[in-house]
């Protein structure tokens, strides 16, 4: 039997996941994220990145193969343990912005803190310094529909660092924004990251956002691959459009 190496946070041993309706989502995945690793998760839509990010975090149970965080078993835990693991030790970004609307931006942002037992003073100090950082600070007091689609996935981005995760797992997290604003945005997240030793696995069809994670694993038809060439998001298609791809195994 293998055993996870000990400088890796994270560790896949060939993964095996079915949907609910039988659709096959992965196909004997493994891979190893080192602490402080920026691992970028590429390939073309549908071929299976939300899905690897889902069973490594512990949101889905794997059918076949092991997940291991820290040199603990996540493949063997129950849901009530995989859900305290998400929230004391993950953060996750979606690829478009999900606020409680009742609430403004910065408690949006102290939400996590105070799941973790921090009290309110303290929790709002830090989602403030977060929401300062990710060009939001301005809006703190404000409902999620008076900010723009870009400014809402920033809080999200700030909701995700502010209680410092081991690992962030962040799914397309500039998807919706422009290309300019997905730059500037990628950038401060990934400086944030790497101030604060954060380790992230970062789904993405954009190969330019690959290109700033340190490595990067491929995936096609829910399996690895050694490479996946994509051509480069475009201003003006946005996500879409893109499903033509090479593959070398
Ligand atoms: N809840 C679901 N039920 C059934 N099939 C699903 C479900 N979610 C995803 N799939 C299928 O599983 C495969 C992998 O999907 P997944 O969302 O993981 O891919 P992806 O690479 O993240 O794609 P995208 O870039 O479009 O988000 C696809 O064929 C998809 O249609």
């Amino acid at each position: 039997m293998e055993v996870p190496p000990d400088n890796d946070v994270l560790w896949a041993h060939a993964l095996h996941f079915r949907h609910g309706d039988g659709s096959p989502g992965l196909s004997g995945v493994s891979l190893g994220v080192r602490e402080g690793e920026i691992l970028a998760v590429s390939g073309p839509r549908g071929s299976g990145k939300t899905t690897l990010l889902r069973c490594l975090s512990g949101q889905v149970p794997v059918a076949r193969g092991e997940v291991w965080f820290n040199s603990v078993p996540v493949h063997t835990m129950g849901p009530l343990t995989r859900e305290r693991l998400r929230r004391d030790r993950f953060g996750w970004i979606d690829p478009a912005p999900v606020l409680v609307p009742e609430l403004n931006v910065w408690e949006n942002t102290a939400l996590p803190l105070m799941l973790r037992g921090a009290g309110r003073r303290r929790a709002k100090a830090t989602a403030l310094e977060w929401l300062e950082r990710l060009d939001v600070g301005g809006a703190a007091r404000s409902r999620p529909h008076e900010l723009r689609q870009a400014e809402r996935q920033r809080v999200c981005i700030a909701r995700a660092l502010a209680p410092a995760p081991s690992v962030l797992f962040a799914d397309e997290p500039t998807a919706p924004l422009h290309r300019a604003d997905r730059r500037h945005v990628l950038r401060t997240l990934l400086a944030a990251v790497r101030a604060h030793g954060v380790t992230v696995v970062l789904a993405t069809q954009d190969p330019e956002t690959a290109a700033l994670a340190d490595r990067t694993v491929s995936l096609l038809d829910g399996r690895r691959v050694k490479t996946v060439h994509l051509p480069p998001v475009s201003e003006t298609t946005g996500t879409e459009g893109r499903a033509a791809c090479s593959l070398s195994a």
